[in-house]
């Protein structure tokens, strides 16, 4: 990005005739450095590198003609921040020119020239109300970043997640120096199938049925942890609850129970580990925006929360790993064991340790956030909830469900429809970013060039009246069953992109299910729920940040009242 004719800037400032011609070369220089790096995003910790060289060859060089260090000094700091002026405003130029690849697609003005203002939208959490709305004034494909569209329609699902093409991992998934080696962080695919293979050999239907003894105990655990924190009005912090449920039993699955934990439900949580991996998820996704920013600020304490997780799993990690696999079901057991085989060359200790951060962002957080949110969304709707309870009351009427009963769980239409229904509204994620191969693609009739990042906007899929009619933005699970809302209803499964489609897709999907059944059973069978006295549902919907999981800022608090079944 930067010429020898411009190292010569300072004492060209000096030269009035030439700075003009200086200046001209500075822009078109960086114009063609903004046209290169439109498909290779410079890493941030590069620029910077290369910015302190240049700083450094332009001050020696004026000291070495001149004598004068602090002269040098100033010169050099005012060529420096003249040039990066001069670079942003080529860089702006061309990308809101008519050369940019992508100029024929209509978006903000702010966010053709950069990245940062959606980092922001997404830092304050309402990235998936904002592209709905860029959508709705800008039509179904939607530049939302200098190099970046956001495409609202589900014929291009199949073509970015779901084929056997799908595209790769966008450089958001780049965490710089943070957590690089999970499963999760492997872009292209054919690095990332190898890794994904030991995730889907622990999340198979035998390997899920292992745990049902342990989430009944887990499960029975929430039920007496609701009655131990109510206080005298019997109103109850059920996000906590079901934040501690998730955590505690996301633990075991990935240490094993043997492996002895901060016990979340019975100690509550003094270290902070749910909020420190909200925390972390967060900073990935603003990361995940501007990925130059990553590698800059990976070590600062933007991602504080990053680090407390992985030093947290690693430390249980390193407990785990003296303990024998044989026999075992947890995750770490299926990453150990990946290290004996011979066949690929084993995860190393950072791996290791990355893909157990993984497990709980994945495993715990996403499972905690929707649960929550599942509950809010039934105590607001009380026919919903009565049908839920009823229907629950039929098929255990001793109140009592046991382990061997979780499978059957998933047979229950209307337990079914609520938690999809949940899954459909609660979904408010924008964005999951992937790269055009070479050679471009169609994408809903357009053609987009190579190394463009797309993304299809999970939350305004799910509300597009195209795919769910009518009262998209409704809560209403006879929605999934036929006719269930009349005549001419829609219900678009392939537009429902809860767990994503295609090889980067969730393993973890139906042991999802199956916790999400099992809690919303078990506590509503033990349970009757209100919202508490004190609760404000409007402050909760405003208070719910939607990243990739959930960050819920005011708590969902319900009056719970024991029920007896006869
Ligand atoms: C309601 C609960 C859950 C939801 C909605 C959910 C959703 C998702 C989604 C949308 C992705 C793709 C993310 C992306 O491409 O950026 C994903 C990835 C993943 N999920 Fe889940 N998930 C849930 C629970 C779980 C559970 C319980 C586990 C494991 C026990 C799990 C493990 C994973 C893993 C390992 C990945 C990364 C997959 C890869 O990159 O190949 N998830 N999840």
């Amino acid at each position: 990005m930067f010429s020898t004719s411009q190292l010569l800037l300072p004492s060209l400032v000096r030269e009035r005739s030439n700075t003009v011609l200086h200046l001209i070369l500075a822009g078109v220089i960086p114009q063609a450095g903004c046209a290169y790096f439109y498909t290779c995003g410079p890493r941030g910790n590069v620029v910077l590198l290369f910015a302190t060289f240049i700083y450094v060859a332009l001050t020696v060089q004026e000291y070495l003609s001149t004598g004068r260090i602090l002269s040098a000094l100033f010169h050099a700091s005012l060529a420096l921040a003249a040039q990066t002026l001069l670079i942003i405003l080529a860089t702006a130029l061309y990308r809101l020119s008519p050369l940019h690849p992508l100029a024929k697609f209509p978006g903000g003005l702010l966010d053709k020239v950069t990245d940062l203002r959606l980092a922001y939208i997404t830092y304050s959490g309402r990235r998936g109300a904002h592209v709905v709305a860029l959508h709705e004034r800008y039509g179904v494909i939607v530049r939302i970043g200098p190099n970046k569209l956001s495409i609202n329609s589900a014929d291009a699902v199949h073509s970015i997640y779901a084929s056997s093409q799908a595209f790769d991992k966008a450089a958001s998934y780049r965490p710089g120096r943070i957590g690089d080696g999970s499963l999760f962080f492997a872009r292209g695919r054919a690095e990332h199938l190898h890794r994904r293979r030991i995730w889907t050999g622990a999340l198979t239907s035998t390997a899920i049925q292992q745990w049902d003894d342990i989430m009944k105990a887990r499960t029975e655990q929430l039920v007496e942890c609701i009655a131990r924190r109510q206080d005298f009005c019997n109103s109850v912090d059920l996000t906590s609850c079901l934040d501690h449920w998730a955590f505690d039993f996301a633990g075991d699955l990935i240490f094993g129970t043997e492996c002895s934990r901060p016990e979340l439900m019975r100690e509550g949580d003094p270290g902070d580990v749910v909020r420190n991996a909200q925390k972390a998820i967060l900073a990935f996704e603003i990361f995940g925006e501007v990925p130059a920013l990553a590698d800059i600020l990976s070590g600062s304490p933007a991602t504080e929360g990053y680090k407390k997780t992985e030093n947290f799993a690693a430390k249980y990690l390193k407990e785990r790993v003296k303990i024998s696999s044989e026999n075992s079901w947890d995750l770490c057991s299926f990453f150990l064991a990946q290290r004996e085989e011979s066949q690929h060359s084993p995860m190393c200790e950072a791996d290791l340790n990355a893909d157990t951060v993984l497990a709980l962002e994945a495993g715990a957080d996403s499972t905690a956030g929707f649960l929550t949110l599942i509950m809010f969304y039934l105590l607001r709707h009380p026919e919903t909830y009565e049908k839920l309870k009823h229907e629950l009351d039929e098929a255990f009427p001793t109140g009592e469900i046991t382990a061997d009963q979780h499978a059957y769980l998933a047979e229950l239409p209307y337990l079914a429809a609520v938690v999809n229904e949940g899954l459909r509204l609660g979904s408010g994620y924008s964005g999951f970013l992937r790269v055009v191969p070479k050679g471009g693609a169609v994408l809903d009739g357009q053609f987009i060039p190579e190394d463009t990042i797309v993304g299809i906007p999970v939350h305004a899929q799910h509300i597009n009246p195209d795919n769910f009619w009518p009262a998209p933005r409704e809560f209403m699970p006879e929605r999934w069953f036929e006719d269930g809302l009349g005549p001419g209803m829609v219900t678009r499964q392939t537009a429902f992109m809860a767990f994503q489609f295609g090889p980067f897709s969730c393993p973890g999907k139906a042991f999802a299910y199956r916790q999400i059944n099992a809690v919303i059973s078990h506590v509503i069978l033990a349970y009757d729920l209100s919202f508490a006295p004190d609760f404000d549902p409007q402050a909760f919907v405003k208070g719910c940040l939607n990243t990739r999981t959930k960050i819920i800022n005011y708590h969902l608090k319900a009056k719970a009242i024991r029920r007896q079944h006869y």
